[in-house]
């Protein structure tokens, strides 16, 4: 699970996290939507621990992360905008390379290809350079990297801007699966359709605070469009 009680950050004169109580439990899939400079980086930043908070804690699976960072980083998958991977490396080589830095130990090949192809990815693009690679492709290798280290969060900031509509919608599916296997998400984004389709609870932010919440039963029914208009109009 991903929980926050009364986490601020202030940045010089800027408060970017306002008093944030957030809980993700395992196999939900919660999208954080909101304006530009909203809070939804600093708050997934503050997960990482990238990011110290001004106030307040944050844990993943029980671990404070603040207090824990090592252990907390451990559970956690994370895929920012763009994944970064080492392009002149094929992406088996890549996800070799991050899981043995992850867990210490070396999986064999035919485990890293069934990941790979767990993640989506054609088993033919597994021994090509990842500098040939399109973003999507370049997702799945970070999913699957994910999925290696058996992570029990997964942090997405922005995932899908920049993918195609068919690419974007086998992310989802993608995620799901992830939901499916227990793993609490928490992604940030402003693709509302995406968030729709994908999202077992929807959250809202405004100047650092999580405004509106919007569980899964009631997704189908809102004009999600609408809803987040509001909120940024009241
Ligand atoms: N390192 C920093 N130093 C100073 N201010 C910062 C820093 N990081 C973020 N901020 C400020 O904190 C606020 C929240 O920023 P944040 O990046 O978390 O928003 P966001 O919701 O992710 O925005 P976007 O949708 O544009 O990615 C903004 O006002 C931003 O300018």
């Amino acid at each position: 699970m991903i929980k926050t009680r009364h986490l601020s950050k202030i940045f010089d004169q800027t408060r970017a996290l306002d008093q944030v109580d957030l809980d993700v439990a395992s196999g939900e899939i919660y999208c954080l939507l909101g304006a530009n400079g909203a809070g939804k980086t600093t708050l997934i930043n503050i997960l990482l621990n990238f990011v110290e908070a001004t106030e307040g804690n944050a844990w993943i699976d029980e671990i404070d992360v603040a207090a824990r960072p090592r252990e907390a980083k451990r559970q956690v998958g994370y895929i920012p905008e763009q994944v970064t991977l080492y392009p002149t490396l094929s992406g088996i080589e890549n996800l070799d390379y991050f899981v043995s830095l992850a867990a210490g130990q070396r999986l064999e090949r035919t485990r890293l290809l069934e990941l790979l192809e767990d993640a989506g990815l054609d088993r033919a693009a597994a021994d090509r350079r990842v500098a040939k690679y399109s973003k999507g492709m370049r997702q799945k290798v970070g999913i699957a990297i994910a999925f290696a280290k058996e992570a029990k969060a997964l942090l997405l900031d922005e995932p899908t801007s920049g993918l195609d509509p068919q690419a974007a919608n086998e992310f989802s599916r993608l995620l799901k699966k992830a939901g499916e296997r227990g793993v609490a998400i928490l992604m940030a984004t402003h693709d509302l359709f995406n968030a729709k389709q994908t999202g077992t609870r929807i959250g809202i932010a405004r100047a650092g605070r999580i405004v509106k919440e919007i569980s899964a039963r009631d997704i189908g029914h809102a004009d999600l469009e609408a809803v987040y208009l509001d909120v940024m109009r009241a």
